[in-house]
């Protein structure tokens, strides 16, 4: 690990290695989401615990939100709590996240009421949220850098989902294609604030850090689904279990 200062611009180069290295595109549960190897049952576990992580991001961004200082960042980062939570009932991303639940046949009360998530799921998001309440706020933000990678990711399982199960539509998946322009438009700002705001060695190894431990968080619930409901396949006590569904 580099020692010395950087400019942003490699900055900037060393936080898309990290991604290049981290990322869940790289996790072969996802490699097998996409493919289309996994059984119906695998895609509800995957949407159905993938939900507890949707349903947490307004949660999370609303406590970084109380944390900034000006009205000019608080504009910028409220705009992510509509985009989650939406205008009015049944709007935003949670809203449609359900819809893919829906689409896929599993029940809505169920979905909501966390009852079927696993373990390893609930400790990677809560981590997440907790990050981003204790954390400065170089590194809350930092935090959120995955961002700059999920486009490609979506992308690739879009096309890949419809391609390979008969069970998914274009309007299950309604829920990835407003954030092909949101997720851009929020990694700018949040690439824009760390290089602008990590001018020491220290802090430029903190956003690093963040960014790292967000990687972790994402890989980890695929790990936990991975291991749940591939293999071994042991789903632990009281979570979704294929026909309780
Ligand atoms: O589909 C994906 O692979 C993916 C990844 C990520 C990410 O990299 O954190 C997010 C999302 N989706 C997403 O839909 C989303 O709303 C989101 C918010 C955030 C965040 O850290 O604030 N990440 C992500």
């Amino acid at each position: 690990m580099s020692d010395r200062l950087l400019t942003p611009d490699e900055l900037e180069t060393a936080l898309r290695a990290i991604g290049a290295e981290r990322y869940h595109n790289l996790h072969p549960f996802h490699r097998a989401l996409h493919d289309g190897r996994l059984s119906k049952a695998q895609v509800q576990a995957w949407a159905l615990n993938r939900y507890y992580y949707q349903a947490r991001i307004p949660a999370k961004d609303a406590t970084l939100l109380a944390r900034l200082p000006t009205a000019e960042l608080r504009r910028e980062w409220r705009r992510r709590i509509e985009d989650h939570d939406g205008t009015e009932p049944g709007t935003g991303g949670v809203a449609r996240w359900l819809r893919l639940t829906d689409g896929l046949g599993l029940d809505r009360d169920y979905v909501e009421s966390l009852d079927g998530l696993l373990p390893g799921t609930r400790f990677a998001v809560d981590a997440y949220v907790h990050f981003v309440g204790e954390r400065s706020i170089l590194e809350a933000i930092a935090s959120s850098l995955t961002e700059l990678f999920s486009p490609n990711i979506i992308s690739e399982r879009v096309s890949g989902m419809l391609r390979n199960y008969s069970f998914i539509t274009e309007e299950t998946l309604a829920y990835f294609t407003p954030r092909l322009t949101q997720a851009p438009r929020d990694s700018d700002f949040a690439l824009f604030y760390v290089k602008e705001h990590a001018r020491t060695v220290e802090r430029q190894q903190a956003v690093m850090d963040a960014l790292r431990f967000k990687c972790g968080v994402l890989w980890s619930m695929l790990d936990a689904l991975d291991y749940a409901y591939v293999a071994p396949g042991f789903v632990p006590p009281g979570a979704f279990a294929p026909r309780a569904g």
